[in-house]
């Protein structure tokens, strides 16, 4: 069903990769903004019909302050309702080690910690400064290490701040090393109000590929702008094989308003299943997800495959 000679052309003189590993963040960046709570049984059932579509990474929920995120604050429950899938990981965000501690305890053997390139938005994400922040996720890897517990790492307004606008991509490449050099095993690197275009993504690839091995890297596209699909063939084409996405395009972050969803699990699929490229998703089984979550909490899904082919 795809043009050969186009996917050829995509092709030429890069090395677009054979497999993606999709990092499926709806559970948790798809969820935690929703404004009315969503029951623990509901995102449990999301999370195990994610995992029957073949979907490797679950983010599954967040370690945080019940007070800064309510939505999330059923952390626990939702751990320990899950059907774990042999394969499968569940990672969870811990932004310091209370949040590190329970995880551990609620039985999570992988988490992320989620910095900044952007000295505001640290702020009114996490309250502290980018330098603090970087403190702190130290103490929670140096821990996670002993426990044998991997983290990954988030840089967040890596094209652009709500608070602060441009960027620089050698502050992006900066925390982004940083994050490496402790000892996250992955970087993802997050348009967090999704304001990047291919352009700008190709220059931030630029600086940050310099410090950490493109091997490390994974992009995390929101769709604010509809660049998304574009700014994610770019990541490809540089040698980027992991990306995030969200079932359904849900989401957004609370502390960055006008910030929409992720990009849809099931465009992404639909596109690297397009250029040749593996994922392990089944296509189908991830609609099904989606048209679930969005019955369920009653909205319109922003995933244009699922609306082309009306498994709204
Ligand atoms: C980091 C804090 C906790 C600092 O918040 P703080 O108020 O500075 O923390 P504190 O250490 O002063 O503690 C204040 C209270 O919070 C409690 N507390 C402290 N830590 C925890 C914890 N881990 N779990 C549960 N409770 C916690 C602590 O026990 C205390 O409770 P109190 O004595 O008042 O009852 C807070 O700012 C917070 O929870 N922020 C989370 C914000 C968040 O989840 N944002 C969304 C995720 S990031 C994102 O979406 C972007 C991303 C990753 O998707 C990539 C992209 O798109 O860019």
């Amino acid at each position: 069903l795809f043009n050969m000679s186009a996917v050829a052309g995509l092709r030429a003189g890069r090395t677009l990769p054979d497999k993606v590993k999709i990092v499926e963040v709806g559970p948790r960046d798809g969820l935690q903004n929703e404004k009315t709570i969503v029951p623990t049984e509901t995102k449990i059932h999301l999370i195990d019909m994610l995992s029957a579509s073949g979907l490797s990474v679950i983010e599954a929920t967040s370690f945080v302050s019940p007070k800064w995120v309510p939505q999330m604050a059923d952390q626990v429950e939702v751990m320990k309702g899950i059907d774990r899938k042999p394969g499968v990981s569940y990672p969870v965000l811990t932004p310091n080690l209370k949040g590190f501690q329970a995880a551990v305890k609620a039985g999570a053997s992988e988490v992320a910690i989620f910095g900044a390139a952007s000295e505001l938005f640290s702020k009114k994400n996490i309250n502290c400064s980018v330098e603090e922040s970087l403190q702190r996720f130290d103490e929670v890897v140096r821990m996670a290490k002993e426990a044998g517990v991997r983290v990954r790492g988030y840089v967040s307004c890596v094209l652009g701040c709500p608070y602060e606008g441009n960027v620089a991509p050698e502050k992006v490449a900066h925390v982004a090393k940083r994050l490496y050099s402790m000892g996250c095993y992955e970087i993802s690197l997050g348009d967090t109000t999704g304001v990047g275009t291919p352009g700008s993504m190709s220059d931030m690839l630029e600086a940050v590929s310099r410090e950490v091995p493109v091997n490390a890297l994974a992009v995390h596209c929101h769709d604010t702008y509809g660049q998304a699909l574009a700014n994610i063939l770019v990541a490809l084409q540089m040698g980027i094989s992991v990306i995030d996405s969200s079932v359904a395009g849900l989401g957004g972050c609370p502390y960055a308003s006008g910030a929409s969803g992720n990009v849809a699990t099931e465009d992404v699929v639909y596109m690297l299943h397009g250029l040749g490229i593996q994922t392990g998703v089944d296509l189908s089984k991830l609609m099904d997800a989606g048209a679930f979550i969005c019955r369920t909490l009653n909205r319109r899904t922003s995933s244009k495959v699922a609306q082309a082919t009306c498994k709204l």
